[in-house]
């Protein structure tokens, strides 16, 4: 019988089928961070339960932590607290901890790729909705909620029903300018926030085939702001190439073993999904939001649409316009920008701040933009220094903060004044999400570049050297 990339992995997971029930799935690797894990090592503490297997889950803190003198004590008082519980927590139960001034801490959905956690065929969770981004190495990845977490704890199995299986293909190439985190946004843009509600997404075609795998992650970070369970792109040499020789990955026999089991990770011609888009690289430009969710995205070229050509309520859309303090029909372009945060664990990778860098390079930071430049790891950090980028942001007059979620929820200091527009690389622009009263438009690294330099909503296409004609 034919079967998905989604079905290979998940029917080799499956501990028990319950009839007419959720299926219950074995769990190869756990991360937990200080935001969803307290609650579950209570929930384990009051029913006097170990944790079943350690070593298969790993702790770092990223939310709560401050991006600037992280060798400082956490001032915020509840930020601390959380941070301490991870700590106690996974020195209790034996379970690695990578906590604010270890060397390996950064955004959990950065460092589980960059230190091998996260392998091809794996099933992997998280208390986190973008566990979703493990799924570019051909995981299934998805974020759980508390209860969960103390379930994977418990017994390093979780109970799920089985989603349904979409796949949404690229076809051809992308354009000038136009980056994963665009294919991303244009794909949200066109299904809607709830467009894939229910199903797990396999990512295929052209485009994804020769994207990186910090592309990949971009591209499945994102899945769940289409209300999808999870994304997935299937393995090949690309993946394989990232994953060999990672702390965690395989070695020598082991590794031969897993990569015959990887090159099995892929869909059969033949095999059939609940639900399949298809669509044109070349109908992608460079996106930006002019709203309050993920799905309000277009073209950076275009205006912002009319209500009665959007499906959903009026009401609903003109109260998101009203909080951005936008209109029907404005050009995006041209739009003042007062803040730019590059970072996340959406476009928080070394990749993301060379496209950054490539903008401005022997341009000046405008004097009416705050900007937070936020690697995603220490690895990403001290890429940054490695390969001359540190240098170019300091000329342009930028400068770099330490690693964590930082201003893409705002849980530390790094919030957006109310009333004031950030651009940002990140993946959510509801009402408040960067700080109390904050507007966010979520875009790509080079359309976050083009505003830093610029101080306003800049194609960036404009500022690109090799323009072709
Ligand atoms: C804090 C955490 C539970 C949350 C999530 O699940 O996504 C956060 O990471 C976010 O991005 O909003
Ligand atoms: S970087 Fe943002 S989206 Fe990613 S885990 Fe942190 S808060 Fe959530």
């Amino acid at each position: 019988m034919s079967n998905t990339l989604f079905d290979k992995v998940w029917d080799g997971h499956v501990v028990k089928k319950i009839k007419g029930g959720p299926d219950v799935l074995f769990i190869d690797r756990h991360m937990i961070h200080e935001v969803t894990s307290p609650v579950a090592f209570l929930g384990l503490k009051s029913r006097g339960i170990k944790v079943l297997y350690p070593e298969l889950t790993f702790a770092t803190a990223d939310h709560n932590t401050p991006t600037i003198n992280q060798h400082l004590p956490v001032e915020d008082p509840l930020s601390a607290n959380q941070l301490k519980a991870l700590e106690s927590n996974s020195n209790e139960y034996g379970i690695s901890h990578w906590g604010l001034g270890h060397q390996k801490n950064g955004i959990v959905h950065v460092v589980g790729p960059e230190y091998g956690i996260t392998q091809p065929g794996a099933t992997i969770v998280c208390g986190d909705s973008h566990t979703s981004t493990h799924g570019a190495f051909g995981a299934i990845a998805f974020g759980i909620g508390t209860s969960e977490v103390e379930m994977v704890l418990a017994t390093q199995c979780i109970m799920q029903p089985k989603p349904q299986k979409m796949r949404i293909n690229i076809t051809g190439d992308l354009g000038f300018g136009v980056t994963p985190k665009d294919v991303a946004l244009f794909i949200i843009s066109k299904l809607s926030t709830s467009g894939a509600t229910g199903y797990f997404v396999e990512y295929a075609g052209k485009v994804f085939e020769e994207m990186t795998m910090e592309g990949r992650m971009t591209v499945c970070n994102l899945s769940i702001e289409m209300g999808a369970r999870g994304g997935m792109i299937a393995p090949d040499e690309t993946t394989f190439e990232y994953v060999k020789g990672r702390e965690f990955t395989p070695k020598g026999e082991a590794w031969d073993k897993a990569l015959a089991y990887y090159k099995t990770l892929k869909t059969d011609d033949d095999a059939v999904f609940d639900k399949e888009y298809t669509f044109a690289g070349s109908e992608i430009e460079p996106m930006i939001t002019y709203g309050t969710n993920p799905g309000m995205g277009i073209g950076i070229s275009q205006d912002i649409p009319d209500a009665d050509a959007i499906e959903g309520g009026v009401a609903t859309y003109e109260k998101s316009l009203n909080y951005m303090g936008f209109n029907q029909g404005d050009h995006m372009i041209g739009k003042p920008v007062d803040y730019v945060f590059i970072g996340s664990c959406t476009n928080g990778r070394i990749e993301d701040f060379r496209a950054f860098a490539s903008i401005v390079k022997g341009r000046h930071k405008a004097d009416n933009v705050t900007a937070w430049l936020v690697p995603g790891s220490h690895i990403v950090e001290a890429a940054i220094k490695d390969e001359g980028l540190l240098d170019i942001f300091t000329e342009a007059g930028f400068v770099l903060r330490q690693p964590g979620c930082s201003a893409c929820l705002a849980m530390n200091d790094d919030k957006i004044p109310a009333g004031k527009y950030a651009v940002s690389t990140s993946n959510r622009n509801f009402e408040g999400r960067q700080g109390p009263g904050s507007r966010t438009l979520l875009a790509s690294p080079l359309v976050a570049a083009a505003a830093a330099v610029t101080g306003k909503v800049t194609d960036p296409r404009e500022l690109m050297e090799e323009l072709v004609s």
